[in-house]
């Protein structure tokens, strides 16, 4: 049944949505959080295992140094304050991906409380999301539901459960309530995970990939009628995994609430899901702040002592943060605000980056990533890198160019040739010749047959008349097949006449 929806424009007048992102991010490190069961993406099933992650009878958990290392790092780019006495919690569940009924978790005593992470608007302005905690945890294994009539999984006769994500370790990062955010919610969600996204990629802690699950959200969305009313009751959307996707089920349950309300209806406190498909959330289960989870301390884990002289080490040692790279580089490349943020749009900045180390100029990087490869990505429907083009092959390609070796067109061709896997730069322009005609005799040849060809442009070029001037040198490259210097040509047939 297809719910009634208020216009998003009206929805944002009438109510003041407030919203909360639960982020989970899926760390790198080698091993899972309390054994030392190797970790690789898209392993055989139940490969990835010790007598921990299936919560055998008799295992016990050793806490992985790294991943609180990792977790100490995100803490301090969050500007958190790190707890010196952390503890995990057992929060107690039964759901077959689970083996041992009960996840391990930090509850009363998170080790990352209190920070916030500023955001970058569309137009240039910051917003400050408060955080609330970023705690650690362990993931839960993978159930694939199949057989049944149709595939899905109302129709699957049996489950399938892989345990390989059992145990890797996970941060929660939990904003406060953000308030204050008004029609602006989506973007700001947007720009919020983002954010989040590139610096846990800068500090190494997770590759953050949101399409293999390495970073999802929990979308609260709420409403009140005014800012200074007390919150209202909120709806929680589990494990969306897109940016565009969170966008999107802020919108629409703002949408959807919004309609419920005026209609003297009451928003349900349920978890929702995001469904791709149709664009809309669904209800899931009804939940309520007494959810019980009988949290109790691990008693197998002694709690997290971290130093000061501990953080102070890792501190000293944080990588450039994005917002201040982004700067940074935005001075080194001369770009506009404009010009900078169509890169960041485009997740062009590493490769343009790479291809400036590479010897190109930060211009012809910009040229070659946001046009050509741009498109030729939207094309195929992949992104910039994915695109079987090297950084080095671009900046190869701007090397010819700048030596006079290729014009514009000819470095095209050389570039699609590099697409469609001929070879490097180098090789292709050897593949097929392409050189502008350095020999000065065969263009000197080639302009000559153009004007003797072409009685009547002569006579209007020596005149003054210019305009025809295109029509010899488009002889000019015809006769050289593309492979002409337009300046060259231009020049020599000025020579020619005077
Ligand atoms: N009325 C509200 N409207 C919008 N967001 C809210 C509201 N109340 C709480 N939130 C946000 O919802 C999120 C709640 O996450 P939290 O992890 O604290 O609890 P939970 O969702 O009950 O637990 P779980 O981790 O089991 O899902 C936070 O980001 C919080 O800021
Ligand atoms: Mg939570
Ligand atoms: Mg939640």
């Amino acid at each position: 049944m297809a719910e009634k929806l208020m216009k998003f424009s009206e929805a944002v007048k009438r109510f003041d949505p407030v919203i909360g992102l639960e982020t989970h991010v899926e760390l790198c490190t080698n091993t899972k959080l309390f054994c030392p069961a190797h970790i690789e993406f898209g392993g055989e099933p139940n490969t990835q295992l010790t007598p921990v992650s299936l919560g055998l009878p008799g295992s016990l958990p050793v806490i992985n140094e790294t991943a609180v290392d990792f977790a100490i790092k995100l803490g301090l780019a969050l500007h958190c304050e790190i707890a010196e006495w952390s503890q995990f919690a057992r929060k107690n569940y039964f759901y077959p991906d689970m083996p041992r009924d009960y996840q391990i978790s930090q509850y009363d005593k998170p080790t990352n409380g209190n920070g916030y992470l500023d955001v970058e608007l569309d137009d240039g302005s910051i917003f400050r999301v408060p955080i609330e905690r970023a705690h650690i945890e362990d993931d839960a294994g993978k159930n694939t539901h199949v057989g049944g009539a149709d595939g899905r999984i109302e129709g699957a006769d049996h489950s399938l459960v892989d345990y390989n994500r059992a145990g890797v370790p996970l941060i929660e990062i939990v904003t406060k309530p953000i308030e204050g955010a008004g029609e602006r919610a989506a973007e700001i969600a947007g720009a919020y995970m983002r954010t989040l996204r590139d610096i846990v990629r800068a500090l190494g802690i997770s590759h953050a990939r949101m399409e293999q699950g390495n970073m999802r959200a929990d979308v609260n969305v709420s409403l009140r009628n005014k800012p200074t009313d007390p919150l209202g009751t909120r709806s929680e959307t589990k494990n969306v995994n897109s940016f565009r996707g969170i966008e999107k089920t802020i919108v629409y349950e703002i949408r959807r609430q919004a309609a419920l309300l005026s209609d003297g209806g009451e928003v349900l406190q349920e978890t929702r899901h995001w469904d791709e498909a149709s664009q809309t959330t669904a209800g899931g289960r009804l939940k309520t702040d007494a959810d019980d989870y009988r949290y109790f301390p691990d008693p197998d884990l002694v709690m997290l002592h971290i130093t000061k002289e501990h953080i102070d080490r890792i501190a000293k040692d944080m990588p450039e943060m994005p917002r201040e790279r982004r700067n940074r580089l935005q001075g080194e490349w001369k770009f506009s605000d404009l010009e900078m943020r169509d890169v960041i749009n485009a997740d062009a900045l590493d490769l343009i980056e790479d291809t400036v180390k590479a010897g190109a100029t930060a211009s012809g990087a910009k040229k070659w990533w946001l046009g050509e490869l741009s498109r030729e990505a939207n094309a195929k429907g992949v992104s910039l890198e994915e695109l079987p083009i090297t950084p080095a092959d671009v900046a190869e390609v701007e090397k010819l160019i700048a030596s006079g070796k290729l014009n514009d067109k000819l470095a095209k061709k050389t570039v699609s040739g590099v697409l469609a896997g001929e070879g490097t730069p180098d090789e292709v322009v050897k593949k097929h010749g392409y050189e502008v005609v350095q020999d000065t005799g065969a263009l000197e040849a080639a302009v000559d047959k153009a004007l003797a060809d072409n009685p009547d442009i002569v006579e209007k070029l020596k005149s003054g008349n210019m305009k025809p001037m295109g029509a010899i040198i488009g002889a000019v490259m015809r006769a050289t097949k593309g492979q002409a210097d337009a300046k060259a040509v231009s020049g020599l047939v000025m020579k020619k006449l005077h």
